[in-house]
């Protein structure tokens, strides 16, 4: 045996009885990542089992609440566009045979009905039960309800007239509970439906000038949380959607009374077109997913403020997991300049208050 082999064994044998320890930690990190990826190869196995299978849009009833304008319009003509059959709610008669003309043009074939009912989805619900009812007689059990109906109003706090929380509540709250409740018990008897909420951005977070408004956006979700829960077993889907600023009749009004505060901060999310939000949340609401956003901010926004909301699938979970550190990140400097905005506004005011005085 030469010197050089001798020498060379001796340090194979050194490093195998005395420091193949030093190896533990990439030998651990390398199991942990095996276990990592096996972990996820088997979400994904399985994620067949927890997605839900589409709803086919052509020859099912679409009922839309609200869908004589804006968002619940267009959400009307895609899901014709997709061979549907389309009941629109709504109480303006003239604005609801318009938006029957507008939805018609986009028919797919010559069965397709748009049939309108007038009806205030938030006052009676014993009304609303009635006409809901004669829908179904004339075009079969709803498949897919949409609550769209829903109004909205700006301003400050101590400037909001009481009653107007009140009537919030009532059109976007119980105007959304209402329709439901009319056609929960035929779904769960046919196993199937889906069942959309129109909430809004200011349904995910607390604005400037939304103090009536965002409470009754946000108890959509509570609303809808609960009640996925209840219908899971019987194959009923719910979908929250979380448009930002709409380019909408509704939009235009409320408009005219914005606090300058709200205008600035809800720039930040821009404003979409009501046919491309339609389209999102048309495909959200077939697809079965809980949680419908627009936008890079309404993604955002919909990661931070998950909660305990159902996921629907594994990628969804995932993305909520590895996002959220960092999205809390980006929020707080969002917010650190909502604030200064909030505080820059005032300022101004009292300065030309102060200005207008001496004057
Ligand atoms: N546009 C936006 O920026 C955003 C809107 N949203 C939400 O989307 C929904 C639609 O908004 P948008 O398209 O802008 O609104 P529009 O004002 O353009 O349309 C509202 C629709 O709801 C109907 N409606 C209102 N109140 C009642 C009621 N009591 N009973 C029955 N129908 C009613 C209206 O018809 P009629 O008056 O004849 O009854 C109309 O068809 C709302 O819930 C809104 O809060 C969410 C985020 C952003
Ligand atoms: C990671 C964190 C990202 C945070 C992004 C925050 C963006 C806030 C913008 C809020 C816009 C609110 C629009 C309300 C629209 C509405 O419902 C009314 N127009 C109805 O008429």
């Amino acid at each position: 045996m030469s010197s050089e082999e001798g020498f060379s064994s001796a340090i194979t044998d050194w490093l195998f009885i005395n420091s193949w320890w030093l190896l533990l930690p990439f030998i651990m990190l390398l199991v942990v990542a095996a276990f990592i990826v096996a972990f996820v190869l088997l979400l994904y196995m399985i994620s067949p089992l927890i997605s839900p299978k589409p709803l086919k849009l052509n020859g099912a009833h679409v009922v839309v609440t609200g869908g004589s304008s804006g968002i619940g319009k267009c959400i009307a003509i895609e899901c014709y566009k997709q061979g549907a059959f389309i009941t629109l709610v709504a109480r303006d008669e003239e604005k609801l045979l318009q938006a029957k003309k507008e939805v018609e043009k986009f028919a797919i074939n010559d069965k397709q009905v748009v049939l309108c009912i007038s009806v205030d989805v938030s006052s009676d619900y014993s009304q609303v039960e009635n006409v809901i009812k004669q829908a179904q007689e004339k075009l079969g059990p709803v498949d897919m309800l949409v609550n769209c109906a829903g109004t909205s109003i700006s301003g400050k706090f101590e400037e909001v007239e009481v009653d107007r929380f009140k009537k919030l509540m009532e059109v976007n709250y119980l105007g959304s509970v209402y329709p439901t409740r009319a056609v929960i018990t035929t779904m769960k008897e046919r196993r199937m439906g889906r069942i959309m909420f129109v909430s809004s951005q200011a349904g995910q977070i607390g604005l400037f000038g939304y103090t009536a408004y965002s409470p009754s956006k946000f108890a959509l979700r509570g609303l809808a949380e609960s009640l996925q829960m209840e219908i899971k077993p019987y194959n009923i889907y719910v979908t929250v959607a979380y448009p930002p600023d709409t380019d909408t009749p509704g939009l235009a009004e409320e408009n005219k009374t914005k606090p300058l505060e709200t205008k600035l901060i809800s720039e930040t999310s821009g404003v979409c077109q009501p046919d491309q939000v339609a389209k999102i949340i048309v495909r959200d609401a077939v697809q079965g997913n809980f949680n419908s956003s627009v936008g890079p901010d309404g993604y955002m926004l919909s990661a931070l403020t998950c909660g305990m909301s159902p996921v629907t699938s594994i990628t969804e979970g995932l993305q909520q997991i590895v996002t959220m550190g960092l999205f809390r990140t980006i929020a707080l400097f969002y917010l650190g300049s909502f604030d200064s905005i909030v505080r820059r506004c005032m300022i101004q005011r009292e300065q030309s208050k102060a200005a207008n005085k001496r004057e």
